[in-house]
């Protein structure tokens, strides 16, 4: 039985983005709520994923940077100038001080952190295998599965062996791989390909399928490529590896076909950046009665309800689309549901933005060209160089293309993707635009200040060509 000061309105077991943000409000407006963490305060968003990896992108951007624009009058910078000891250090820092803000935020809530293993081990009760040893008993009215994801290694004989690293390791590298292989070229793959070439390092992205970012159309994907090749990566696409040998950090090397060819790369280190796996084993699921699909994630409706009621799966681990502000939209779901649920959210149609932090950045919202086309919708379509978006002639950075889709049939923004510096900023005000159905003509007219990347929006929009 357990002791009734261990009864909660709600527990997060994980301490991810939804869980947290869960935790914190239902804490602040006075209800008794407790996360459960075995591993990183926070969640992997600002221990091990996004924040890190774009703390160590920045680095290599700065050293990049500075190497490219001599023009500038900025004296180029020696290519030995790297340690990879500070640029962690500064990553650390980083982490540290996030940590530091989790920390506050979580006493200032109220929200009880909790360090340990949690597990059902019934429908409203978790067991807490606690960090410090021994055991805790916690029940709740609500309980929040927000357990995450982990890299998937794949069951190909010798790599497991290899050691490979995984995003966690890789962040945490004091010293430059001479050669590294990066197995998957996603979104992983492609950000640490270019910032470890940047510090100097030797790449090879090597990818299962024909094409790199095989979502995208194929003159986004082309041209990123095109970039990253002429940056000194080298691309192997169309490769089953079938065999590893070796060890990461020494030699390793991966034996495969590519083509129907022998296919053979040897390199220092070996990255594996091939996609994800749901944190669902081991926390009790199948003991409290929580629904699995078939990809292993918890089963959820479009409230994000499991199966078992009072019980919620979010993120990652519910087969969320995996980036953190889907985690946070995952946590107003669930807080307006608990909060209210006579009109909630949902994620039926929501919006799915993203940005790949390469430089230059890649960032889409709504239908792609290829998508529209699949499903025989008519569109109007607009096309810009990042020339065209005059900010960029001042930095140089002229690579890249942005495109609009608007509906033939009305005056609709369907979709919009931009290749460029800075890309992701321009997604917010084309978002809104699409969110509340405004005609694109509400951005080809709006008055921008000059030169902000921004204002290629009205080129681009302003390019849309008339109904016919
Ligand atoms: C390298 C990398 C870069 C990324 N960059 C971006 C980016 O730039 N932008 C973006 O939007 N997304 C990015 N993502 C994706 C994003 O990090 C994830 O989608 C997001 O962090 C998922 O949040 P979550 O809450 O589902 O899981 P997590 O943040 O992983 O949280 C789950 C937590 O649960 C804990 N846990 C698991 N099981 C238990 C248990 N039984 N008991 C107690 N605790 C448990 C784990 O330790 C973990 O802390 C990146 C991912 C990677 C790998
Ligand atoms: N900027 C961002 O928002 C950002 C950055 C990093 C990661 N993420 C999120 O994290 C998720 C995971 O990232 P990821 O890069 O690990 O996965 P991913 O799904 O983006 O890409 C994995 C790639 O690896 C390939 N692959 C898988 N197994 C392979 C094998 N055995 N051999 C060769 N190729 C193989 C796949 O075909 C695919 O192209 C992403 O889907 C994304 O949602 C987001």
């Amino acid at each position: 039985m357990s002791h009734p000061s261990e009864h909660y309105d709600t527990i997060s077991i994980g301490s991810g983005e939804a869980g947290k943000y869960i935790c914190w409000t239902r804490s602040s407006a006075g209800k008794k709520t407790a996360t459960i963490e075995e591993k990183w305060y926070g969640g992997s968003c600002p221990n091990i994923a996004c924040l890190p990896s774009k703390n160590i992108i920045y680095s290599a951007d700065v050293l990049h940077t500075s190497q490219k624009y001599a023009s500038t009058g900025l004296l180029k910078a020696s290519p030995a100038g790297i340690d990879m000891g500070l640029v962690r250090e500064r990553k650390r820092d980083m982490v540290k001080g996030l940590m530091d803000m989790h920390e506050g935020v979580y006493e200032k809530s109220g929200a009880e952190m909790v360090h340990g293993h949690g597990k059902l081990v019934g429908p409203k009760t978790v067991e807490v295998d606690l960090k410090d040893g021994g055991k805790r008993i916690m029940t709740a009215d609500n309980i929040v599965i927000c357990t995450g994801s982990r890299a998937r290694i794949d069951d190909v004989p010798g790599l497991k062996e290899a050691k490979p690293l995984t995003h966690v390791e890789f962040l945490e590298l004091d010293e430059l791989p001479t050669h590294l292989i990066i197995l998957g070229g996603g979104y992983s793959g492609l950000e640490f390909a270019q910032a470890i070439r940047r510090f100097g390092a030797a790449v090879t992205v090597v990818e299962r399928n024909s094409k790199i970012l095989k979502a995208e159309d194929e003159d986004v994907s082309t041209a990123l490529v095109d970039i990253l090749k002429e940056e000194g990566v080298t691309f192997s696409t169309s490769v089953s590896v079938t065999k590893v040998v070796g060890t990461s950090g020494q030699s390793v090397t991966l034996i495969g076909k590519q083509n129907g060819q022998a296919f053979e790369v040897t390199g220092s280190h070996l990255l594996v950046a091939g996609g994800r796996v749901p944190n669902t084993e081991n926390c009790g699921l199948g003991v409290a009665g929580v629904e699995l699909t078939s990809s292993g994630h918890v089963k959820v409706d479009e409230y994000l309800r499991t199966s078992v009621p009072g019980i919620f799966a979010v993120g990652d681990c519910a087969g969320s689309p995996h980036f953190t502000h889907v985690a946070f939209d995952d946590f107003r779901i669930v807080r307006d549901y608990l909060n209210d649920n006579s009109s909630p959210r949902s994620t039926v149609n929501r919006q799915l933005p993203y940005t790949l932090y390469t430089d230059p950045e890649l960032a889409h919202v709504g239908l792609s060209e290829s998508a529209a086309q699949k499903a025989g919708i008519q569109y109007r379509l607009a096309k810009l160089p990042m020339a065209a978006f005059l900010r960029t002639r001042t930095m140089d950075a002229t690579t890249g293309f942005a495109k609009a889709l608007v509906s033939a049939a009305d005056d609709a923004i369907l979709g919009f993707t931009a290749l460029g510096p800075r890309a992701g900023e321009l997604l917010p005000v084309v978002q809104l635009a699409m969110s509340v159905g405004l005609p694109y003509m509400s951005l080809s007219g709006l008055i921008i200040t000059h030169p902000t990347m921004s204002e290629g929006l009205v080129s681009l929009f302003g390019a849309i060509p008339p109904k016919t």
